[in-house]
C-alpha cells in the first residue's frame, strides 16, 4: 500500500539501480528500464445502484515488451495509486524474464473497494476499464489477469467487452478466466503452489525436511491459501496466519501452535481473504496484532498479502530461527529490511521468483487459448514445477557463485535478459 513514507515505485527504481550499478549498465538501457515504456490513467464513470453516478480512476502500465506482449494483472484496491501500478509493472517485466517466458512486464489497477460494491458495479468497472484501454491491450500487445481483489468473474466481464468490441472471439487477450470459459485448470492454484515448488528447492539444499518446518503466513487470499494447501501436503506446519479485517480496518493474526486448520478457516473467510475473528476464537485460534505473524517463533516466513509489510521497524523482531524467507507478495520488503534479513542470515526466495507460478500459468493459458486446446490439469502443475524449480536453480546458482543476495541475484538474470532484447530490436 502507498503512503507519503512509502512509494512502491521508489523502492523499485532503488533494487534496479543497485543491480544496474553492479551490471555497470550503459546510461541508455538503465534510462529505458527504470521507467515505463508506456503509461494510461482514465476515468470510468458508474452508474451505481442508488441511481448516482459515480467515476473511478484506472490505470494500465506497460513496463517493458521489448520480450514480447506486455503481461499482469489488474487490482481493485482502494489505496492503489500510479506509483503502485508502475512498481507492479515493472515486477512484472522481472518476473517473466526470470521464468524465461516470452512476456513482457504490465500492471493495471482501479482504485476502488469492492467490499462496497456491488456485482452489477463491479462489471461495469470491469467493462468501463475495457472500453478505456480496448485499443492498446490485446493478445498480440498486452494481456491482463486477476490481483488482488480480481477474480475469474472480473476476467470473464472483461474477455466480454473486449470481445464485444472487436466483434470476435479473443480467449487469449486475458488469463484467470473461469475453467470452461477459456480458462487454464490449476491457474488458481498456480501462484500459491508456485511459491511452495521453490520453497521445496530451497529446503532441498538445505537438507531440511518439510516435515520438520513450521511456518507464518501474511494473508489469507489467493495466494496465502494454495501456498498453505501445498506447505501442508508436504508435511509442513502452519502456526500462524495474518488477514486484513474490513470491519475494523486492521490486520490479526490468527495462531494456533499445533497447526492452523486450512479448510477449517477457508470456511470462516469472506470472499476477499479477511477471517472472520470471532469465529476464530470460536474454533479455538489466538487472536493477536497484525504484525504478530512476523514475529513467530518458526523455520520459514511467507508474507502473501501486499507490499511494504516487513520493514525496518519489524524485521528486527523476526525469530533467530527463522532460516527461509518466502515472498508470496509483490514488493512485501523495503530494502532497509533485505538489509536486517540479510545480516539475520536468512536466506531470501524473493517475489518476483517465488511468485511467478501465477503468471507462468497464465502464459500456459495464453497457449493453451490461442490453439483452444486445453491440457489436463497435472499436466500443467508438472511444467509449472518443471519451470520454477529451474528458475530457481538458476537464481541460487548465480547467488553462490557470486556470492549475491538471492534478490539481486534475480534481478541481475531478468535485467541481463530484458536489457539484451532491447539491444537485439536496436532499441538501445
Ligand atoms: N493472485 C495472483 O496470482 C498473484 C498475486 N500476487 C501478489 O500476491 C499478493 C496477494 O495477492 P492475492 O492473494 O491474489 O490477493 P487476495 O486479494 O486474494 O488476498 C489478499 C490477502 O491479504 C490480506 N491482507 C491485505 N492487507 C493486509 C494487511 N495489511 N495485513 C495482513 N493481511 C492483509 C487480505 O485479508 C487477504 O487475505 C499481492 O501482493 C499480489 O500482487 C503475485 C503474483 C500472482
Ligand atoms: O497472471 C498474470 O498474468 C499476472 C499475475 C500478476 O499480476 C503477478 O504476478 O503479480
Amino acid at each position: 500500500m502507498a503512503s507519503k513514507e512509502f512509494n512502491p515505485f521508489e523502492m523499485a527504481q532503488a533494487q534496479f539501480d543497485k543491480v544496474a550499478d553492479l551490471l555497470n549498465l550503459d546510461s541508455a538501457t538503465r534510462e529505458l528500464l527504470r521507467d515505463p515504456l508506456r503509461e494510461y490513467a482514465f476515468s470510468i464513470p458508474v452508474k451505481m445502484d442508488d441511481g448516482t453516478t459515480k467515476v473511478f480512476r484506472g490505470f494500465r502500465v506497460q513496463h517493458n515488451d521489448a520480450r514480447g506482449p506486455a503481461k499482469g494483472g489488474i487490482r481493485f484496491h482502494p489505496h492503489e495509486t500510479a506509483d503502485t501500478v508502475r512498481a507492479l509493472a515493472m515486477w512484472m517485466t522481472w518476473k517473466c524474464a526470470v521464468v524465461n517466458i516470452p512476456l513482457g512486464g504490465g500492471k493495471g489497477g482501479v482504485i476502488c473497494d469492492p467490499h462496497h460494491l456491488s456485482a452489477k458495479e463491479q462489471e461495469q468497472i470491469c467493462r468501463g476499464w475495457v472500453r478505456q484501454m480496448a485499443k492498446n491491450v490485446g493478445p498480440l500487445n498486452d494481456v491482463p489477469a486477476p490481483d488482488v481483489m480480481t477474480n475469474a468473474q472480473h476476467m470473464l466481464w472483461m474477455l466480454d467487452e473486449y470481445e464485444t468490441i472487436h466483434g470476435a472471439k479473443y480467449p487469449g487477450f486475458i488469463t484467470g478466466k473461469p475453467v470452461g470459459m477459456g480458462g487454464s485448470l490449476g491457474r488458481t492454484e498456480a501462484t500459491g503452489y508456485g511459491v511452495i515448488f521453490v520453497l521445496r528447492e530451497a529446503l532441498k539444499d538445505m537438507n531440511i525436511k518439510p516435515e520438520e518446518t513450521t511456518a507464518s503466513v501474511q494473508g489469507f487470499g489467493n495466494v496465502a491459501q494454495y501456498a498453505i494447501e501445498l506447505y501442508t501436503q508436504l508435511g509442513g506446519k502452519v502456526i500462524a496466519v495474518a488477514s486484513w479485517d474490513q470491519q475494523d480496518q486492521c490486520s490479526y493474526t490468527f495462531k494456533k501452535n499445533d497447526g492452523v486448520n486450512l479448510n477449517q478457516l477457508r470456511n470462516i473467510t469472506d470472499k476477499f481473504g479477511g477471517i472472520d475473528k470471532t469465529k476464530a476464537k470460536e474454533l479455538g485460534y489466538e487472536v493477536l496484532s497484525g504484525d504478530a505473524w512476523i514475529e513467530q517463533e518458526v523455520d520459514i516466513l511467507i508474507p502473501a498479502a501486499l507490499e511494504n509489510q516487513v520493514r525496518g521497524d519489524n524485521a528486527v523482531k523476526i525469530s533467530n530461527k527463522v532460516k527461509i524467507m518466502v515472498e508470496g507478495a509483490n514488493g512485501p520488503t523495503t530494502p532497509e529490511a533485505d538489509k536486517i534479513i540479510q545480516e539475520k542470515g536468512i536466506f531470501l526466495i524473493p517475489d518476483f521468483l517465488a511468485n511467478a507460478g501465477g503468471v507462468t500459468c497464465s502464459y500456459f493459458e495464453q497457449v493453451q487459448s490461442n490453439m483452444n486446446y486445453y491440457w489436463e490439469k497435472d499436466e500443467v502443475l508438472s511444467k509449472l514445477d518443471t519451470k520454477m524449480t529451474s528458475a530457481f536453480r538458476a537464481v541460487s546458482d548465480l547467488a553462490k557463485k557470486k556470492n549475491l543476495y538471492m534478490r539481486d541475484a534475480a534481478y541481475v538474470i531478468s535485467i541481463n535478459r530484458v536489457a539484451q532484447a532491447c539491444k537485439d530490436r536496436g532499441w538501445v
